[in-house]
């Protein structure tokens, strides 16, 4: 039994060995081509390149799926000698990653030449980013988002907010300097926010009168500056819904591209149960109302179509699966659903 266990031990360290040599050998690899332009350079041509038009990512269709299809160097030289542009675009691109064998990934802007053209060449479409992100396979939803957020940062920062100079980027893409001031920008995130109130048992989820019809979710909002998280859960939960927040817990975090990059920080919140009555900010919100478990499974069960009834109304739907807002509400749920047990 004991040299069994040994066996199974020594193969789980070694495949834990493994594991974290690979990644730890991929970040490493990903700061160096971060850090060093000539080395970066250099990585580009052996790279692969995702495509983006006015920040719609390309996509192709084949049978139900939408697939993200990577360009290699090669491909990417001939796509740009076809339309008789330069290499000199290849700079254009950001890194976005690599995979395991060090193949570092770029995503490319080709906003400025004929969508149509490249379309037909490639055999795919440009699709808007809030239909791309939910079409494609679940892997993909965070690269996508990175990627846009990355290429977006770079086109609304090419010049400098102190002497209104042009910026360079560096050539992984990780930064645009000012030379005339010497000021070095970094791609930013706003924080965010979600948290999902409960009672004991029931939770709270509301609704923003710009939302597809029936959907509610997680309250959220932007920690303002200087704030914790701790006190924009409370403030955000006070002015939302006019709620004391009596204790909370992270969950879990996702980037959001959407309208522009945000750190979502996903927490649970609990209220007392005798202080539940809502009073509904209607400056920011639509609807707020307490869902009960049976309530709230029922809901997950729906999506936007099939929650509209005949009569044109629409019975209450979540957000799907790759917002996080849908993570928080499966947790309740399950959690909920094993304190009934
Ligand atoms: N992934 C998910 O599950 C999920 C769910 C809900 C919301 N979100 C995202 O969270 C974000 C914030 O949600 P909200 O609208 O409830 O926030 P909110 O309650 O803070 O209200 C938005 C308002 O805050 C102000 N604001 C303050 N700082 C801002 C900043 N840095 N950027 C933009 N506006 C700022 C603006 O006046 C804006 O109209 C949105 O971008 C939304 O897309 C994601
Ligand atoms: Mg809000």
């Amino acid at each position: 039994m004991a040299v069994m266990y040994q066996a199974v031990y020594r193969r789980a360290s070694s495949l834990f060995c493994r594991l974290h040599s690979t990644y730890v050998r991929k970040m490493r690899y990903l700061n160096e081509l971060k850090e060093d332009d000539s080395f970066c350079r250099q990585a580009q041509t052996s790279g692969t390149f995702y495509l983006f038009h006015n920040l719609s990512p390309f996509l192709q269709e084949v049978g139900r799926k939408y697939l993200v299809p990577q360009l290699s160097a090669t491909e990417m030289k001939r796509i740009l000698e076809k339309f008789k542009e330069t290499e000199q675009w290849i700079e254009k691109s950001v890194l976005i990653g690599c995979s395991d064998e060090h193949i570092p990934h770029f995503a490319l802007d080709l906003g400025a030449l004929e969508k149509s053209a490249i379309e037909s060449e490639l055999k795919g479409s440009f699709t808007d980013l809030r239909k791309a992100l939910f079409v494609v396979d679940e892997k993909d939803f965070p690269l996508l988002a990175s990627a846009q957020a990355l290429l977006r940062w770079h086109d609304s920062h090419q010049y400098c907010s102190k002497t209104g100079q042009p910026t360079q980027k560096n050539v992984a893409g990780s930064k645009r300097v000012c030379h005339a001031s010497g000021i070095t920008y970094y791609p930013q995130m706003s924080p965010v926010v979600i948290t999902l109130v409960s009672d004991g048992s029931r939770c709270l989820l509301a609704r923003q009168p710009s939302f597809p019809l029936g959907m509610y979710t997680a309250l959220s909002g932007f920690c303002d500056i200087g704030e914790t998280v701790e006190e924009t859960v409370r403030r955000e939960v006070a002015e939302e819904v006019g709620l004391e927040v009596e204790s909370f817990w992270y969950s879990a975090s996702q980037h959001w591209p959407l309208p522009s990059s945000s750190l979502m920080i996903a927490c649970h919140a609990l209220v007392r149960a005798q202080q539940t009555e809502i009073s509904m900010n209607s400056l920011e919100l639509e609807a707020a109302r307490w869902f009960d478990l049976e309530e709230t499974v029922e809901a997950l069960k729906r999506d936007h179509r099939s929650s509209k009834q005949e009569d044109g109304s629409f019975l209450p739907w979540f957000p799907p699966k790759q917002a996080i807002a849908h993570h928080l509400i499966r947790e309740w749920v399950k959690e909920q659903a094993s304190r009934t047990a």
